[in-house]
């Protein structure tokens, strides 16, 4: 069975409360607040799909609430139907202007209002999935470099503002010029996917990730992660190719495909911008090359 959509509705009148849960409560999940106070809460710490908004409240008004979910990257791509007396073409193109997808006018019909909700939820499932593919590499099928960009500067942001530890990785296929010189760019390519593949699975924790951050080259977000776990970790993902065991006899360091990874690790908010991590990393990637491939090398902030 299809999940269904949440919907958060947000009037001060309780009958209107009443009708419209009567109205979608049958095909999707309903959550009620009276306040655009309540409502500002209630995204901050649920997800939602879409908001049925009425403007004129008590407190702050339906304008402000859509004005502040838009301005918070969580909740600025929730659909937002303006539901309200106000009928003016005036107060329909202000709440359209500032982002609301659609304006019902106050008394509603209940009919309209399940297709335009349901219109706004099809339109949603379309927006999310282009975002989705927009993020996953084509080849691998793992996070790609945009996803990595966003997500790691998202990271930093907050382990800064809570002083919480991050810790960053950067691996690197070895010698696989070597190994597409001698299987040929296809076989290339299937090796990197089953690299790739193998790698993402050993994020257990749903804060970790791991993108492909060019070429043969990938990287490692690890959240609430300090220096020692990390070197844990990337042991684990070294084994994790080792156990792949892919032939690789030109191989100048072992007869099958190896990784060499770089750590770099944040604690007490010392590292001065998520570019830091990355380059820090890098240098920690050279350096367990340096000493042989096939090694883990944790560079100190
Ligand atoms: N098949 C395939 N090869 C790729 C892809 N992206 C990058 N490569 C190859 O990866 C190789 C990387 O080579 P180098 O940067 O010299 O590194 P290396 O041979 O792994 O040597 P070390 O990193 O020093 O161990 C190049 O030959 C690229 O053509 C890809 O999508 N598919």
């Amino acid at each position: 069975m299809p999940k269904k959509a949440k919907i958060l509705i947000v009037d001060d009148d309780p009958l209107n409360r009443l009708v419209l849960e009567k109205t979608l409560g049958q095909d999707h999940d309903v959550f009620l607040v009276d306040s655009g106070e309540k409502a500002l809460t209630f995204t901050k710490s649920n997800q939602v799909d879409l908001i049925i908004l009425d403007v004129v409240m008590p407190g702050i008004d339906g304008y402000e609430v859509l004005v502040q979910l838009k301005e918070n990257p969580i909740t600025q791509s929730i659909p937002i139907i303006f539901i309200s007396a106000n009928n003016s073409h005036t107060d329909e193109a202000k709440g359209l202007e500032l982002g609301a997808m659609d304006y019902i006018t106050k008394p509603f019909n209940a009919s309209i209002v399940k297709v335009r909700v349901r219109n706004q939820l099809l339109i949603k499932q379309k927006n999310d999935l282009l975002e989705m593919l927009a993020s996953i590499d084509g080849l691998t099928e793992i996070p790609n470099r945009r996803y990595l960009d966003e997500n790691l500067s998202r990271e930093w942001r907050r382990s800064k503002r809570n002083g919480s530890c991050l810790s960053v990785l950067l691996m690197d296929i070895d010698h696989f010029k070597r190994y597409n010189d001698c299987y040929g760019h296809r076989a290339g390519d299937e090796c990197l996917k089953q690299v790739a593949q193998a790698l993402a699975a050993q994020c257990e924790r749903s804060t970790d990730f791991i993108a492909r951050y060019g070429g043969e080259e990938f990287a490692a977000v690890l959240p609430d992660v300090n220096k020692q776990q990390a070197q844990a970790f990337a042991q684990k993902l070294r084994k994790a190719v080792h156990d792949l065991n892919i032939e690789h006899k030109a191989s100048l360091n072992a007869e099958h495909i190896t990784i060499s990874i770089g750590i770099a690790s944040m604690e007490n908010g010392n590292a001065s911008a998520e570019q830091a991590l990355l380059e820090q990393a890098d240098l920690g990637l050279y350096a367990a090359k340096d000493a042989g491939r096939d090694q883990v090398f944790a560079v100190n902030l």
